[in-house]
């Protein structure tokens, strides 16, 4: 026990969050947020709708720099890159961040070629080295054996839990350090809820994984790390087992008890 905790103490940090301000125009959507995410745990982020848990994990791979009228203060390191600075390559940041969305969104293509894309994009051709990629990273989100024998066949052919399987796998294939997820699973059945889950934890040996979820279940069962956001702050963060078991604060154990949100 002591020496678990000894451990828990010393993982590694592989993103940070200094003072972290994000703004929609003249509406402040993130307030100082600081935060550590650690290398191969699952943090969730928790809160109710609309107090920036997505807005927080698109800071992540500046998938906000899309948005017109936005702007960001404080800084976001990735290791030791400080990837707020607007000299970084976000094509560069997000192979190195990848990210998977509420609605399963495969390209309408095959389900071969779903995969291949990210490495034919930054230059790999080989055929041997693109058939090896496509099956492991078929493997490693347990889709193979479903798949192996029609993998020209139409990605949005596939089941809902599928595709969110195989938009996972494309992201694997570009090989990422970090996997940002917002609500994962909030499309999916509970079966393939349930398999999801099952494979997020089986994907944080060799990542670190960072998943919004309003299914307070699911933070419990999956997540290492909570995150409790509230009106653009993070109210309460620790390990998962704490939050839930012993919360801090009012306003996090009348959440965690469904009293709001
Ligand atoms: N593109 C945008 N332009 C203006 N305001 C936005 C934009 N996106 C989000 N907001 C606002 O910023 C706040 C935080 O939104 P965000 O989506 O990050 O919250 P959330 O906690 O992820 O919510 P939900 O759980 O409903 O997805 C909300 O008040 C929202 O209305």
């Amino acid at each position: 026990m002591v020496l678990s905790l000894h451990q828990q103490h010393h993982k590694e940090t592989v993103m940070k969050a200094e003072n972290l301000q994000f703004y929609y125009g003249e509406f402040q959507a993130l307030k100082n947020i600081n935060l550590e995410i650690k290398k191969n745990q699952i943090t969730a982020l928790i809160g109710p709708s609309g107090c920036g848990k997505s807005t927080f994990l698109r800071t992540l791979n500046r998938m906000n720099d899309f948005i017109p009228e936005s702007r960001s203060e404080g800084k976001i390191y990735l290791h030791d890159l400080e990837i707020t600075n607007p000299a970084v390559d976000v094509v560069d940041l997000r192979k190195k961040v990848g990210m998977v969305f509420q609605q399963a969104n495969p390209f309408p293509v095959s389900i071969y070629d779903n995969i291949a894309y990210g490495p034919r994009i930054h230059g790999r051709k080989d055929k041997q080295f693109l058939d090896q990629t496509v099956e492991s990273c078929l493997r490693s989100v347990a889709l193979w054996d479903e798949v192996k024998d029609d993998l020209r066949a139409p990605a949005t052919s596939l089941s809902g839990g599928q595709q969110q399987r195989l938009v996972i796998a494309r992201v694997l294939a570009i090989q990422p350090d970090v996997i940002l997820m917002d609500e994962p699973t909030s499309a999916l059945d509970p079966l393939s809820t349930n398999k999801l889950e099952s494979l997020i934890l089986r994907l944080k040996e060799k990542y670190t994984i960072v998943i919004v979820t309003h299914n307070m279940q699911q933070a419990a069962r999956v997540s290492d790390q909570t995150a409790f956001f509230l009106n653009g702050e993070i109210v309460e963060y620790g390990s998962t087992q704490s939050i839930f078991s012993n919360p801090q604060h009012e306003k996090t154990k009348q959440y965690i008890m469904g009293e709001f949100g």
